[in-house]
């Protein structure tokens, strides 16, 4: 059992007065591009996010082929890490892959990939070269990340890497994440001009 855990709790400054996760890209909201791709790899949907968003993210996800379950924040804005504590806690199986929901181009082979790679850990983490951990885009296991995440909100610590650090993870270098997919997966859309850039993309 492989859940996807899409994390929507954020407030998009940088993209403008609507919300990031039900924006339209090429006639399809943003989060539903991102569930879309995850059907063939995963068996169930989390959906982190505010009380507030529920209901829009709700008709975005209309029809979708896997059960969907809403995770909503309990504190709004205490940033992603929490984010990602609070969908793990609503995934039913062992491990779960955290996604950021404007990541529209996520490659199913690579996150199939990620749940190979964490067999016997805690998280595979993508790692590209010169670039820093890529945590919203990672499969954990549920219950130790989840417990690493309150465990540092506890310490008023919000940092992601906090949580990562306190786990048994296993880092995925470029050169194995090449070899199963698209590097365009971990593309993200935080301003008007890249979700511009995105569409220009989808044709
Ligand atoms: N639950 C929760 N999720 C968050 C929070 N802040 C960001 N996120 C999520 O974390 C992911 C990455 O965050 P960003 O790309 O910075 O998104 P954002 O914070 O909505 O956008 P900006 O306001 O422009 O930074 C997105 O999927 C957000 O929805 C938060 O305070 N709580
Ligand atoms: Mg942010």
């Amino acid at each position: 059992m492989h859940t996807a855990v899409v994390l929507a709790g954020g407030r998009s400054t940088r993209f403008g007065p609507r919300d990031k996760a039900v924006a339209d890209l090429a006639g399809t909201p943003m989060i539903r591009r991102v569930a879309d791709r995850l059907v063939s790899v995963v068996d169930a949907l989390v959906v982190n996010c505010r009380e507030d968003q529920v209901d829009a993210i709700d008709a975005a996800l209309d029809g979708f082929p896997l059960p969907v379950r809403f995770a909503v924040d309990e504190t709004p804005d205490e940033g992603p890490m929490a984010g990602i504590g609070r969908g793990l806690r609503a995934v039913e199986g062992e491990y779960a892959f955290v996604v950021a929901c404007d990541m529209p181009f996520v490659d199913p082979g690579i996150v199939a990939f990620l749940f190979e790679r964490v067999v016997d850990h805690d998280a595979a983490v993508p790692r590209l070269d010169d670039e820093w951990f890529q945590t919203t885009h990672a499969v954990y296991r549920a219950d130790a990340m989840a417990d690493a995440c309150d465990a540092a909100l506890a310490r008023d610590d919000h940092k992601i890497l906090a949580a990562l650090f306190e786990v048994d993870y296993v880092v995925v270098d470029e050169p194995a994440l090449r070899a199963h997919g698209s590097l365009d997966t971990f593309e993200n859309v935080n301003t008007r001009e890249e979700l511009a850039a995105a569409e220009a993309r989808l044709g």
